[in-house]
C-alpha cells in the first residue's frame, strides 16, 4: 500500500453528523450530555494542562513510530502487578479523575481500577483500528469512555466482515458503555479527519485484572 492510500484509509468513511443507523445496542450504549457544558469545558481544559502528556513509542511491523496522539495512564498501584502485565506503573488518581470514575461506575455497573487518558490535539491525531486487550481485562470487559472536546466519530467493524461497521460521534461531556461482544468480535478506531478542528480528550476507564492474584 503506498502512502497516500494508507492516509486515505485513515479519514473516516462516515458523514460528519449522527449516529448510523442500526448501531448495536449490545455493544454500545450512548448518553450525550453527561456531564454538563460549564464542567465539561473546565474539565477538557484541566486535563489538556495539567497532565503530564507522553508520546509513546509502538512497534509497528519491523519499525517503531510515535503514536498519533498524547497519552496518560493513571489508577490502582496495590494489588496488580503490573510488571506481569508487561506495563508500566500507572501514575496515581487525582481528584478530577476519581470523582469521574464515582460517575461512571453506576452507569457501567463495575468498579473501575484504571483509566486511560487520550488527548487528540487536532484531526490529524488519530488511533488505528484495534480492540482492547481482553487478556488484561476479560473477554466481556465493560469499558467507560467519557470525552471532551471536539466532536470524533468513533468507527466500528466487525472483525470477520469488515463491510459491516457502524459510527457514533462522540460529544462534548458525552459517556459511551462498550460492552458485550465489543472488544471479541468487534474492532474500532478515531480515524483522522481533514476538518480544522480543535483539541479531544477522552478517558476510558478500564478493570484490569491481574494474572497473578
Ligand atoms: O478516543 C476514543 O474515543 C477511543 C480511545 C480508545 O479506543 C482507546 O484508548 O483504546
Ligand atoms: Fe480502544
Amino acid at each position: 500500500m503506498g502512502r497516500g492510500e494508507q492516509v486515505m484509509e485513515q479519514l473516516s468513511f462516515f458523514a460528519p453528523g449522527g449516529q448510523s443507523a442500526g448501531l448495536p445496542r449490545d455493544v454500545l450504549e450512548y448518553h450525550a450530555g453527561f456531564i454538563d457544558q460549564d464542567q465539561s469545558d473546565l474539565l477538557l481544559k484541566t486535563f489538556i494542562q495539567n497532565t503530564p502528556w507522553q508520546q509513546r513509542l509502538v512497534k509497528m511491523y519491523d519499525r517503531e513510530v510515535l503514536t498519533p496522539r498524547l497519552t496518560a495512564w493513571y489508577g490502582d498501584i496495590e494489588d496488580i502487578d503490573y510488571g506481569v502485565l508487561g506495563k508500566s506503573a500507572p501514575m496515581e488518581w487525582t481528584t478530577p479523575l476519581l470523582e469521574l470514575k464515582r460517575w461512571v461506575e453506576p452507569i457501567a455497573g463495575i468498579n473501575f481500577n484504571s483509566v486511560l487518558l487520550n488527548y487528540y490535539r487536532n484531526g490529524n491525531d488519530s488511533v488505528a483500528w484495534h480492540s482492547d486487550k481482553e487478556t488484561v481485562m476479560g473477554s466481556h470487559q465493560v469499558i467507560a469512555s467519557v470525552s471532551f472536546g471536539a466532536v470524533r466519530s468513533f468507527d466500528i467493524r466487525k472483525k470477520e466482515n469488515h463491510r459491516e461497521k457502524y459510527a457514533v460521534r462522540l460529544e462534548h461531556g458525552s459517556l459511551l458503555i462498550m460492552k458485550g461482544d465489543l472488544q471479541a468480535r468487534w474492532e474500532h478506531r478515531i480515524a483522522k479527519t481533514a476538518q480544522p478542528i480543535g483539541p479531544r480528550v477522552n478517558l476510558t476507564f478500564r478493570r484490569i485484572i491481574n494474572p497473578s492474584v
